[in-house]
């Protein structure tokens, strides 16, 4: 680590000057069709092709700001004992089996033995059981402890929100570890300077209380805009409330909440049927997002430690308008065929990471996606040309740098969802 960051995130789109990523490893091929589902999978990924996409995504944020990889973060703060035992002790916690004594998974003094390295590689790819005894030899189970295979997913387990990190609560145990090594990297990498807030130390936490960061955007310095589903619940979104209530602050802020569908599971998250591109342009699955639905948008105003109305909205858009943010839908998947539209949200074409306003990342075999952003003034550049210097981006006012994506998207999510931003500029609105 170089240099000492404070983090500080007060919007989507505002210039990045910090970004966690992971580069997908063997953690990701490491399941079978019969457990892909527990996995959060709908298909098996090529690692290979998946590992080659993914450097086009790092290669090229890597010419923009500094990058950071979980892995390396991690095993510099597990260096230190008693970093080390604090996070074998929490991992312990929460898959209690890998620590009680004479269990089948109980694997907690070979994870002390390792060295800094090996132990966080085997935090994120798994330990596989040695089967040494009757029990280990028939069980059905591969790993003594399970790979963190959505992991390439940095966005998810925890978000910045200013000067803070909110660590996820996620929906699925299978993610867990993932929240806890990014609260352990916030709170002892001496190069980050940012105090995290975690839903599991509040001793009131609602049982029902999950929050991925998929699910939440920060539209402008004042607005929040959460999708509440499958994975953030109204619960989540009350623990934000509350948060935000005990600044109180003079000035309103505002939460929008956009109800999502359960099904299919491309909507798990808001940042796949709306991202926002620019001041004043966002993307959309238009089905969803503007025509008249059965989702409802809520609107919450706070002040001075007080919700001071709550109300219905009848779209997200409106809502925004409201609030003097005006912004155009460009479509996900093109504005002719809902054929279109519906196949382009599910390989996460709406799903766009900005690197700057009207400056942004996201996967080329969206066409019909593509040409819209294109018919909106953005450049298509391949990720390669960035990377091989080809073109120079300080030439271009707006553009969308493509990842090709044939294979990361089967792992559920675009180049917002592989994202952690830790610093913004301010957005000069
Ligand atoms: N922000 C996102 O939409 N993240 C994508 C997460 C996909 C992952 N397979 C999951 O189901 O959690």
């Amino acid at each position: 680590m170089t240099k000492y960051v404070e983090l500080d995130v007060r919007s989507e789109i505002g210039e990045i000057e910090g970004v966690i990523l992971h580069t997908p490893g063997s953690e990701v091929e490491n399941m079978t069709p019969e457990n892909a589902e527990r996995a959060l999978y709908s298909d098996i990924l090529n690692l290979s092709v998946a590992q080659k996409e993914y450097k086009q995504l790092s290669g090229s944020l890597n010419e923009i700001t500094q990058t950071y990889q979980v892995k390396e973060l991690l095993a510099n703060i597990l260096k230190d004992d008693k970093v080390k035992e604090i996070v074998i002790n929490k991992v312990c916690k929460i898959e209690p089996d890998l620590a009680i004594k004479g269990n089948t998974y109980c694997i907690k003094d070979t994870l002390l033995d390792q060295t800094a390295e090996d132990l966080a590689s085997l935090l994120i790819e798994g330990v596989t059981l040695t089967r040494d005894n009757l029990t280990k030899f028939l069980s059905k189970e591969r790993y003594a402890m399970r790979p963190l295979h959505n992991f390439f997913f940095t966005r998810d387990a925890s978000m910045s929100l200013g000067d803070e990190v909110l660590i996820g609560k996620m929906a699925n145990a299978v993610r867990d570890r993932e929240s806890l090594i990014m609260q352990a990297i916030f709170d002892y990498t001496p190069g980050f300077k940012a105090k995290t807030v975690n839903p599991i130390d509040n001793p009131n936490m609602d049982p029902n209380c999950m929050i991925e960061g998929g699910d939440v955007l920060i539209a402008r310095e004042d607005i929040l805009i959460i999708g509440n589903g499958t994975r953030t619940t109204t619960q989540g979104i009350d623990f934000i409330l509350a948060q935000l209530l005990s600044q109180k602050e003079e000035k309103p802020r505002h939460i929008l909440v956009q109800e999502l569908p359960a099904h299919p599971e491309s909507f798990i998250h808001l940042d796949m049927v709306f991202t926002l591109l620019d001041k004043d342009k966002c993307m959309v699955y238009e089905p969803l997002i503007i025509r008249p639905n059965k989702y409802q948008t809520v609107h919450i105003t706070i002040q001075n430690g007080k919700v001071v109305n709550i109300r219905n909205e009848n779209n997200l858009l409106q809502a925004l308008k409201k609030l003097g943010m005006e912004l155009k839908p460009i479509y996900c998947g093109g504005t002719k065929e809902p054929w279109n539209q519906e196949r382009e949200q599910w390989h996460s074409g709406a799903n766009f990471f900005a690197v700057g306003p009207g400056k942004v990342v996201g996967y080329a075999r969206n066409i019909y996606t593509m040409e819209e952003m294109n018919k909106n003034g953005f450049e298509i550049i391949p990720a390669d040309h960035v990377i091989s210097h080809k073109v120079n981006l300080a030439d271009y006012e707006k553009y969308v740098i493509t990842l090709e994506g044939s294979e990361l998207p089967r792992g559920g999510g675009g180049a917002r969802c592989m994202t952690m931003p830790i610093r913004r500029k301010a957005v000069n609105w």
